[in-house]
């Protein structure tokens, strides 16, 4: 069989320049190998699936974190290309779910000499997720962790991020629709799961399986604010499902009306949305697989 060939898209600015240094391991490590291989910068948002859509090698690496990984996914995961993985973010939360090693030789390793499995990623709207969609207090959280990433490494950005968005943030009333009927909740925030965790950790869907062809879809209802504080720092653990505030589905399918304009986590990373773009909300496993070396 001929050699696999492949694409490192590398964002250099994941992981706080995180990125930028694994350039260097994957030219030394690519070099002891007769593999045929390219290295591309990403450049700023949009490139790392703008480069992902052009490859032409068989297997396409992310070198950076969930954003970047979530885009090179966007970029590939109407084709039969592989994805690989060189975890350089601030979070990581994606490889948590696979056998993945954060080390960047190991990881490189995989990527050479791994196996290759197909795993769900999640659709939203046009949009693919691997890990993690939300809406709510959870999707502000990572809005204002974004910014304060750089200041910040990635649990404190996001308990930081966590009390400033607590302070301004109010429920929402959301009209659900799934396989079963709909319903109307107030809620404070709302998770739909491919992957356990976001947030550098924080297991909001603890038992989502990758495999498993449905989303686990955390909801948390409306809560007073200091009942909050007393059922957040129980994610990190996954134990906050105890709480009779907290209710977790299982659904390969759900559709959302949201009355006011709100801004949706995908992966990290936000997109603001109103309801001239859309006027219901769908959430679902793709029918496409990835293919990813682990
Ligand atoms: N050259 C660049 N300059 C500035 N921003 C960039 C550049 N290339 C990509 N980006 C942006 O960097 C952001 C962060 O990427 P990514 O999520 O991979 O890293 P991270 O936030 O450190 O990790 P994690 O999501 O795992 O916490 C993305 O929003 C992406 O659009």
């Amino acid at each position: 069989m001929e050699d696999k060939t492949y694409l490192f898209i590398v964002n250099p600015v994941s992981g706080n320049g995180k990125g930028r240094k694994m350039v260097d391991k994957i030219h030394k490590a690519m070099a002891k190998t007769k593999k045929v291989y390219r290295l591309e910068l990403t450049k700023g948002k949009g490139y790392a699936k703008r480069l992902a859509l052009a490859a032409t090698e068989d297997v396409v690496v992310a070198v950076g974190g969930d954003g970047t990984i979530n885009e090179v996914v966007n970029g590939i995961i109407k084709s039969d290309k592989v994805l690989g993985v060189v975890p350089s973010g601030t979070g990581n939360d994606f490889i948590r779910n696979l056998d993945i090693p954060k080390e960047p030789e190991k990881a490189l390793e995989r990527i050479l000499n791994g196996e290759e499995i197909a795993i769900n990623v999640g659709k939203a709207f046009e949009h693919y997720f691997v890990n993690i969609a939300s809406v709510g207090l959870d999707a502000e959280i990572a809005n204002e962790a974004n910014r304060l990433k750089k200041f910040f490494n990635g649990t404190t950005a996001y308990v930081v991020a966590f009390i400033k968005a607590l302070l301004s943030f109010n429920s929402i009333s959301i009209s659900i629709k799934n396989g079963k009927g709909s319903f109307k909740q107030e809620t404070t925030l709302m998770a739909l799961c491919n992957g356990k965790s976001y947030g550098g950790g924080m297991k909001i869907a603890p038992l989502a399986d990758m495999g498993d062809d449905l989303l686990d879809i955390c909801i948390v209802k409306k809560i007073n604010k200091l009942k909050l504080l007393l059922v957040f720092p129980t994610i990190f653990t996954g134990k906050h499902t105890k709480f009779k505030e907290v209710q977790i589905i299982k659904e390969p399918y759900i559709s959302l009306r949201i009355e006011d304009p709100v801004i949706i986590n995908l992966d990290g990373e936000i997109y603001p949305i109103t309801k001239e773009d859309f006027e219901v909300l769908e959430f679902k496993i793709s029918k496409f697989k990835l293919k990813v070396l682990c």
